[in-house]
């Protein structure tokens, strides 16, 4: 049985739940990397959903299922050993608490710097027993996650008829982007926990990614929901073998709106625990954020005025996790 201790209980009693949904949703479009049609269903997909899942996307299968397995290892230690790894500052090992504004959810997760070497980086202490292991599978697998990134954002920008055709790509190649990627654990929610209202137990509250894109790829447990444009929210269908991409809000302001900074959140099952590990990629602090003057109508001005990606992760990490954190740099609204 699992036994909280006193303040890890005090935490549980603020965790939220959420109504459940009704079954699995079988919308979400699938996309084939290699489909010759792949540029035009992406945008279609971006435009309506935000999010979809790739398939054929050419990154091997056992780099995933290798990560995965060393994440689940660490994620099974006893808590003072996960401890060790903690806390954030701002990467390492987290428990329950998501960003420093109160937010909690029935998570533990692993945040790395997605553009520096991982031997240089601390959480890497978690895997002191063996971190070469560890070293070379989060490099594996980040090479392969950001190859396939780039082509997927050269497509985008191809679908919409921009140019050039690495405008997005390149924002993610440049070496000072601030990019992150994230090791999630739901650890499955025990029965006497249940009974205390546990069930649908938030694992990751709503809200909707700030970088460019998020891509993401998980065990085969169910968990990720995200919210239609009617508001409804869906169950996203598992798949280990696939990747799920999210557009991000600077993804929805460069594209002026056209593309939707999905809102998504995770909802913990009663049974099985999941694994998730998603790549955040994201401009340079110094970046220039501003819709792409070709997808702003003629005549029209911008939706959003221009900022620096700095500008916009400090306001990010003032806010809580479900805010609306694009309304101060909408043109209408803002100030
Ligand atoms: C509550 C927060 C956690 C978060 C920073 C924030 O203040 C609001 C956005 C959150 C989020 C969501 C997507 C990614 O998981 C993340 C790393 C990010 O860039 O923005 C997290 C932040 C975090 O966990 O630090
Ligand atoms: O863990 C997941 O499946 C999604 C988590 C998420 O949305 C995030 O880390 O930003
Ligand atoms: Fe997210």
């Amino acid at each position: 049985m699992v036994v909280l201790s006193q303040s890890a209980f005090e935490q549980f009693c603020l965790i939220k739940s959420c109504k459940p949904t009704s079954g699995l949703f079988s919308g979400i479009p699938v996309i084939d990397l290699r489909d010759p049609e792949a540029k035009t269903l992406i945008v279609k997909a971006c435009e309506e959903f935000g999010f979809f899942k790739l398939v054929n996307h050419g990154v091997p299968l056992e780099f995933m299922l290798e990560l995965e397995s060393l994440a689940a290892n660490f994620f099974e230690l006893p808590q003072s050993e996960k401890d060790k790894a903690g806390p954030l500052d701002p990467y390492g090992y987290g428990n329950k608490r998501i960003g420093p504004n109160g937010d909690v959810g029935w998570i533990e997760y692993i945040l790395l710097n997605a553009n520096t070497k991982v031997t240089s980086q601390k959480s890497l202490s978690i895997f002191r027993e063996n971190p070469e292991i560890f070293r070379s599978a989060v490099e594996n697998y980040l090479l392969e996650a950001k190859r396939m990134s780039f082509e997927v954002l050269e497509l985008m920008a191809d679908g919409l008829g921009i140019a050039p055709m690495n405008v997005l790509s390149r924002m993610l190649k440049d070496e000072k982007s601030d990019s992150c990627f994230r090791l999630n654990y739901y650890p499955s929610c025990p029965d006497h926990l249940q009974a205390l209202g546990g069930r649908n137990l938030i694992g990751f509250g709503e809200h909707t990614d700030p970088q460019i894109i998020s891509v993401l790829t998980s065990n085969n447990t169910t968990g990720l929901q995200i919210c239609l444009r009617d508001g409804t929210w869906v169950a996203v269908p598992p798949d280990q073998t696939a990747f799920y991409i999210n557009v991000g809000d600077t993804l929805q302001v460069m594209t002026n709106g056209r593309f939707r900074s999905v809102k998504h959140r995770v909802v913990t099952d009663e049974k099985e625990s999941r694994l998730s590990m998603i790549y955040f990629g994201g401009p340079s602090l110094d970046a220039k954020i501003a819709p792409i003057p070709s997808l702003v109508p003629e005549g029209e001005e911008s939706l959003y005025r221009e900022y620096t990606w700095v500008e916009y992760k400090q306001s990010v990490y003032k806010s809580r996790l479900g805010d609306n954190r694009l309304t101060q740099f909408e043109r209408t609204t803002g100030h």
